[in-house]
């Protein structure tokens, strides 16, 4: 019979996290009172804007920082009490990962998976098996200080999933990886999640989550703002147009939320985010209004809405500042 930290079935929690809060003292910034369950199975997202606090979040599942409150669990142990037992079921990705420069690669890897207990043959085949995926066969003996940014995410990929863990905890793990890797990322943590692991990924790549996802969780200002299943929270836009309009220059926006239909508007980097009815006449319309503002757009997009406008929707900001 299967025990609560025994996972690899579906439905049984692998992190339980319960009111966390953590304030740094010198900012008086942190997470307060964040909750949240991922089961075996399960890939769970968590998404914020920079600040929103996401890292802090992580840096405490991880067990790398204790919380001022709140309870974690790990496969049903306590992870404030029994840090060194759960931290051996974890896998974990920070997001700067440095390595040992003048190791190569594969000892670099090798390395953390004998550090996790891997035995020696075993841990030898699961490096192969994902360097091959990962496509770093060519580089395994090339010193890790000579790999390049994607490279060496690669690499702390690797790292952190050769041993097989229960929970693996990703921070921005495809930011800076081309197609193939991204893809190639994908299928990994798929196919790590069918075979039981909790997977929780710290990430705003949008399209990427709500098709990766099962549940993500939205953080603002170090709470959970909302939380649920990617279709769902997309679903509930249904009827709402994304405007996005890249102008020359910034310019005061005001009288754009005049204009009928338009629901909200909000900068995101460069561009306006609008949010509009959708209702015929409506991109005119709200192409003239920016126009009247004294703005020259250089670029537009009119798309189906995406997690980022449940982010705007929810908060009235925006979810990135590309
Ligand atoms: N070491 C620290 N000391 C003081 N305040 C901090 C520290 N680290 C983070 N903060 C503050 O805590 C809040 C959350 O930061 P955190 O790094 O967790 O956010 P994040 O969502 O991961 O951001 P990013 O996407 O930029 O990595 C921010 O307001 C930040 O300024």
């Amino acid at each position: 019979m299967r025990t609560v930290t025994d996972p690899g079935e579906r439905g049984l929690a692998v992190l339980e996290a319960e009111n966390i809060t953590l304030t740094y003292r010198s900012s008086g910034r942190g997470v307060e009172n964040a909750s949240l369950r991922v089961e075996a199975g399960e890939i769970f997202g968590l998404m914020g804007p920079n600040g929103s606090g996401k890292s802090t979040l992580l840096r405490v599942l991880t067990t790398a920082m204790v919380p001022d409150s709140g309870s974690l669990r790990v496969c049903g142990m306590d992870a404030l009490k029994d840090r060194r037992r759960v931290r051996a079921r974890l896998g974990i990705m920070v997001d700067r990962p440095t390595h040992y420069g003048d190791l190569s690669g594969w000892a670099n890897a090798y390395f953390f998976a004998r550090a996790y207990g891997l035995k020696e043959k075993k841990a030898e085949a699961a490096l192969a098996e994902l360097f091959e995926h990962f496509d770093l066969d060519d580089y395994r003996d090339d010193r890790a200080k000579t790999y390049s940014y994607g490279m060496s995410k690669k690499l702390a990929l690797i790292e952190a999933m050769a041993h097989g863990p229960d929970l693996l905890l990703l921070d921005e793990p495809s930011l800076g990886l081309d197609y193939t890797s991204q893809l190639a990322y994908q299928r990994k943590v798929r196919e790590l999640a069918a075979a039981g692991a909790a997977v929780l990924i710290a990430s705003n790549q949008v399209d990427e989550m709500e098709s990766l996802c099962d549940r993500v969780a939205f953080l603002h200002r170090g709470r959970i703002a909302a939380e649920g299943r990617p279709q769902e929270l997309v679903e509930s836009l249904r009827g709402l147009k994304r405007i996005e309009a890249t102008l020359r220059n910034p310019v005061e926006y005001g009288p754009l939320a005049e204009v009928a239909g338009v629901r909200r508007v909000v900068p995101e980097g460069r561009d306006l985010v609008v949010h509009t009815e959708d209702r015929p006449g409506i991109v005119a319309a709200v192409v003239n209004a920016v126009v009247e503002c004294g703005g020259d757009i250089v670029d537009l997009h009119v798309r189906r809405p995406n997690l980022e406008d449940v982010y705007v929707k929810l908060t009235g900001e925006a979810l990135t500042d590309e």
